[in-house]
């Protein structure tokens, strides 16, 4: 099974890493010195800098070099991956979206974007508590790879899976997906407790309502409650509301130490993928009567409807309630 990774960010880079290792994998850049500095260094200088990359990768710019790849990691923003899959040259038999998010204009998951722009491929989600970094260096990793139907998923295992690369399989894709979009908000969220200084007990009551609500919107959406309460759900919760890695918890910290969202995201080249999932996140979970107050809190932050001061004394003057999801 021959990989093509689309998206040569710190991910895309990371999971070219990983495929190589079973032979030759394909890497899609946008940019044209990530293809570059690949091939001359092979190093990702712009978006994976200090790893040294394997020689399996072959990196591109031609999206219609992926037509020699039997499945395709897709690892765009999840804002750009309808654009990017349909200017891709046809479909493979197997797409494994591994971006976190919720296509704005439309309020689709990514497999719901992938089924529209792929039809006939057969979509499936990888996910988890994966930073790039620490994948691309080796260290022991576990994560989720949800399709419809099994055997599809065991190859894609077999061609991937490593003894430090650990893939669990599971038939819930949207579940797979919920978790993922989910906890880059309430990592921003995250990020704004530790920036204003509020402490341990607040982030950790965060991280614990933060589940309730992505349990609430999942299983409205028709996820398992195992699946969020696994490595793509509170796996990866856990994970990115704990560290500065996180790019989403990193720009929360800075909105708590009362920079503006504007400002921190400016000029930025990696993503937040927190910042744009917000807003399209609060107006699903409204229209379907979805309470997710932490959620809207960080999309009024990043909106700059309401300062810290403001959605903190909201969310601690609201009804004490029986703790059930
Ligand atoms: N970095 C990480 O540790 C992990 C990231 N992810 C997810 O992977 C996805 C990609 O993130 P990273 O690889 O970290 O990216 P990154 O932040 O390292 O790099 C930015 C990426 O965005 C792409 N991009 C920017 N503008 C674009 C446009 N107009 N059209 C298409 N692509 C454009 C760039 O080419 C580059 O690949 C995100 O959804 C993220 O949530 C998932 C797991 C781990
Ligand atoms: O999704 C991630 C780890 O699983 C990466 O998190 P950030 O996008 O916040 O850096």
């Amino acid at each position: 099974m021959k990989i093509g990774v689309i998206g040569g960010g710190a991910w895309g880079t990371a999971l070219a890493q990983v495929a190589s290792q079973g032979g030759e994998t394909l890497l899609w850049s946008r940019e044209l010195e990530v293809a570059a500095s690949i091939a001359a260094t092979r190093e990702n200088t712009l978006f994976l800098p200090g790893v040294p990359l394997s020689e399996a990768i072959r990196p591109t710019t031609d999206l219609a070099d992926l037509s020699e790849c039997d499945a395709w990691l897709v690892v765009t923003p999840a804002q750009h991956m309808r654009r990017v899959l349909e200017a891709a040259p046809g479909c493979p038999g197997a797409l494994l979206l591994c971006s976190k998010g919720i296509e704005e204009a439309s309020g689709q998951l990514l497999h719901q974007v992938a089924r529209e722009a792929c039809p006939g491929a057969s979509v499936m989600v990888l996910s988890g508590p994966t930073f790039a970094h620490e994948v691309a260096a080796g260290l022991p990793t576990a994560l989720t790879l949800a399709a419809e139907i099994e055997a599809e998923a065991e190859a894609v295992r077999t061609r991937l899976a490593r003894p430090a690369f650990r893939i669990y399989l599971s038939d819930d894709v949207a579940g797979a997906e919920v978790g993922g979009a989910v906890k880059n908000v309430l990592a921003i969220a995250c990020g704004v407790v530790e920036g204003r200084g509020l402490g341990q007990n607040a982030r950790a009551a965060l991280i614990a309502r933060g589940f309730a609500e992505m349990t609430r919107f999942g299983l409205a959406r028709g996820a398992r409650a195992e699946t969020l309460a696994g490595l793509s759900g509170l796996g990866d919760l856990v994970l990115t509301c704990s560290s500065t890695s996180s790019r989403n918890f990193s720009l929360g910290k800075g909105l708590g130490e009362g920079r503006q969202a504007a400002e921190l995201m400016a000029d930025r080249r990696t993503v937040a993928e927190g910042a744009f999932t917000a807003p399209v996140l609060r107006r699903l979970a409204e229209a379907e009567g979805v309470e997710m107050p932490i959620v809207a809190a960080v999309d009024d932050l990043l909106a700059g409807r309401a300062d810290v001061d403001a959605v903190l004394g909201r969310l601690l003057s609201r009804p004490l309630r029986p703790e059930r999801t």
